[in-house]
C-alpha cells in the first residue's frame, strides 16, 4: 500500500475508486501532440517571508479570486514534524522558527506525487495544539498550478528547484509583530507574554538568520503583503497566463465551459459529495442542466426581430432558432431532456442507446430520430462527456443522418479532457458545452474527481453511495 506524505500507509491519490492515471499517459492514447500535453508539469509558485507578513493573507486572496480548481494552494505549516510529549511539555522552548522544525523531506515527496498527477492527503496544522492529527486532512488533486507558502520556502535548495516562481512578502517588522500578537492571541491560543518571549528568543533570530537571507532567491517581492493590490493582480494575470496555455478552451476554440460562480461552484459540490441524497443530487444536478442547456442555446444562430411594445415603442430582438431538436443518449442524457422541454416549448426530442461492446467498441442498440433531423440544429445530451466513446458513436451516427457537424451541440455537466481531446480532434466544427472540466480519468474510465455514477444518483438505481457507473 502506498503510504501519505506523513510516512503513514494511507491514500495518495484516488478518485472514488482507484489510482489516478497520469493525465499525459491517457492523452498518448488519442495520439495528442506533443505541444499539447506539454502542461504536464504544474507551474509552481513558491510565496516566502516572515511571520504575519501576509503570506496566507496573499495566497488566500489569490485563490478566492482565481476560484478555480487548477490551482492549489499548500502550506509549509503542514509539514512541521510531529513533536514528542517531551517536547510538547516543554513546547515553550521549541524552535518553530528553525527549518528543522519542518519535514521537508515529506513535502517533497508530497510535491514530487503532485507533480505525477497523484492526489495527497496534507494535514491540517493545529497551532493551537502544535499538531498535525488532530484536524481532519485535506486532500489536495494535482493541479496545473501550485502555491507553495510558509516562512521557509525559499531556504532550502531542493524545494526552491521545484520552483518557476519565487515571491518573498516583505512587511514591515513592526507591523508584523503587531499582527503576530494579535493574531497569536485571536487565533493561535496564545497570550501576549508567550509571543513576544516567543519572538525574541526564536521568531526574530530566524527571521535574521534563514528567511531574510532567501529573499535573495525570489523572483518577486511584495512589499505590504495583501494591501498591495497591484502586485496580487499582476502575479493573477501571470497565473491566468499560465492557466491558458494548456486551457483546453484556447486549444479548442468550440470548448464552451460556463463562467464559474461560487453559486455553480456550490452546485457541483453538492452534487460530487458522496453524502448528498438522491433529492438533493436531483434537484442541484436539475439546476445546473437547466444553466448548461440555456447556455448552449446561447449558441444557435438567430435572426433578427422588431416588435412593438405594448406602449407603441419598436424594440429590435431576435428570433430564436425554429429548426432544433435534442437528442439524449440512454439513460443519463434523459435527466436533461425536462431542462431542455422548459426553455424549449414542444422540442422534439430522440433517443439513442449505445452500449459498450466488450473491448470491440461501441454498438448502436437503439435510436429514435426526428425524421427531418438532417434539417435541425442538434442538442445532444449527456451529462457526463468520459473517454467520449458513446459520444463519438452519437455523434458519427448524426453525421451519417445528414446533420452538418456545425449544427451539433454537446451539453454536458462534466468534461474529462480526454473526452474533449477525443470529440474536439474528430469534429472540430460541433461545440461542446460543459459547466467544468475535470482533472482526468482514471484508469477505470472514471472521471477524477467526477461525481459517480451520474444515472444510478440521478434515477436512484443504487440502494447506497456506491456509486459505480
Ligand atoms: N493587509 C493587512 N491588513 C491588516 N491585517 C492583515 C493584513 N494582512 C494580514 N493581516 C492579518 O495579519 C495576520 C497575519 O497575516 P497572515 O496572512 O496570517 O500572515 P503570514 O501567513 O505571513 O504569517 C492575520 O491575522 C491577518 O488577518
Ligand atoms: N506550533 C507552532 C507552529 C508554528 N508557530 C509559529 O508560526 C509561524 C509560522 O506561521 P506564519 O503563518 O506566521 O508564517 C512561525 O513563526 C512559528 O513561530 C507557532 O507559534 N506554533
Ligand atoms: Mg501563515
Amino acid at each position: 500500500m502506498d503510504s501519505d506524505c506523513n510516512g503513514n500507509p494511507m491514500a495518495i491519490c484516488l478518485g472514488i475508486n482507484g489510482k489516478i492515471e497520469p493525465i499525459n499517459e491517457v492523452i498518448e492514447q488519442h495520439q495528442v501532440s506533443e505541444a499539447e500535453t506539454s502542461h504536464k508539469q504544474p507551474f509552481v509558485i513558491g510565496v516566502a517571508g516572515g511571520t504575519a507578513s501576509g503570506k496566507t493573507t496573499v495566497c488566500d486572496m489569490i485563490i478566492a479570486q482565481l476560484r478555480d480548481q487548477r490551482v492549489v494552494l499548500i502550506n509549509q505549516d503542514s509539514f512541521y514534524r510531529i513533536l514528542s510529549d517531551e517536547q510538547l511539555r516543554q513546547v515553550h522552548d521549541y524552535n518553530f522558527d528553525h527549518p528543522h522544525a519542518f519535514d521537508t523531506e515529506q513535502l517533497l515527496c508530497c510535491m514530487e506525487k503532485l507533480q505525477h498527477g497523484q492526489a495527497v492527503d496534507l494535514p491540517n496544522y493545529d497551532f493551537k495544539s502544535h499538531k498535525n492529527y488532530t484536524l481532519p486532512a485535506r486532500r489536495v488533486n494535482p493541479a496545473d498550478v501550485i502555491i507553495l507558502e510558509g516562512i521557509l520556502v525559499l531556504h532550502d535548495p531542493h524545494v526552491r528547484e521545484l520552483m518557476n516562481m519565487k515571491i518573498f512578502v516583505d512587511t514591515d517588522a513592526d507591523l508584523r509583530l503587531a499582527r503576530r500578537i494579535r493574531r497569536d492571541t485571536v487565533e493561535r491560543g496564545r497570550d501576549v507574554r508567550s509571543v513576544l518571549d516567543q519572538y525574541s528568543k526564536f521568531v526574530k533570530p530566524a527571521f535574521d538568520d534563514f528567511i531574510l537571507p532567501s529573499k535573495k532567491h525570489a523572483d518577486i517581492i511584495i512589499p505590504r503583503g495583501g494591501d498591495n493590490h497591484v502586485a496580487i493582480d499582476l502575479i493573477l494575470q501571470h497565473i491566468l497566463t499560465k492557466l491558458g496555455q494548456h486551457n483546453l478552451c484556447k486549444i479548442y476554440p468550440n470548448v464552451y465551459v460556463i463562467h464559474s460562480t461560487f453559486q455553480i461552484r456550490g452546485m457541483h459540490t453538492l452534487i460530487r459529495d458522496v453524502k448528498t441524497t438522491k433529492h438533493d443530487f436531483v434537484f442541484y444536478a436539475d439546476r445546473l442542466i437547466r444553466l448548461v442547456v440555456e447556455h448552449g442555446l446561447g449558441h444557435l444562430p438567430f435572426t433578427e426581430k422588431q416588435v412593438t411594445t405594448p406602449i407603441g415603442c419598436i424594440y429590435t430582438g431576435v428570433d430564436f432558432c425554429k429548426k432544433l431538436c435534442g437528442v439524449s443518449i440512454i439513460r443519463s442524457g434523459e435527466s436533461m431532456e425536462n431542462a431542455l422541454r422548459a426553455c424549449c416549448k414542444g422540442i422534439k426530442i430522440g433517443k439513442l442507446l449505445i452500449h459498450r461492446d466488450g473491448d470491440n467498441g461501441w454498438q448502436l442498440i437503439y435510436e429514435k430520430l426526428p425524421t427531418d433531423i438532417s434539417a435541425r440544429h442538434v442538442l445532444l445530451l449527456d451529462p457526463v462527456l468520459a473517454t467520449g466513446n458513446s459520444a463519438i458513436k452519437a455523434i458519427n451516427l448524426l453525421l451519417h443522418k445528414g446533420v452538418p457537424e456545425s449544427h451539433i451541440i454537446f451539453l454536458n455537466l462534466i468534461s474529462a479532457p480526454e473526452g474533449i481531446h477525443a470529440v474536439c480532434k474528430k469534429f472540430p466544427r460541433l461545440k461542446i458545452v460543459t459547466s467544468e472540466i475535470d482533472v482526468a480519468l482514471s484508469k477505470e474510465f472514471q472521471v477524477i474527481p467526477g461525481m459517480g455514477g451520474f444515472g444510478d444518483r440521478y434515477f436512484g438505481t443504487v440502494e447506497t453511495n456506491n456509486h459505480n457507473p
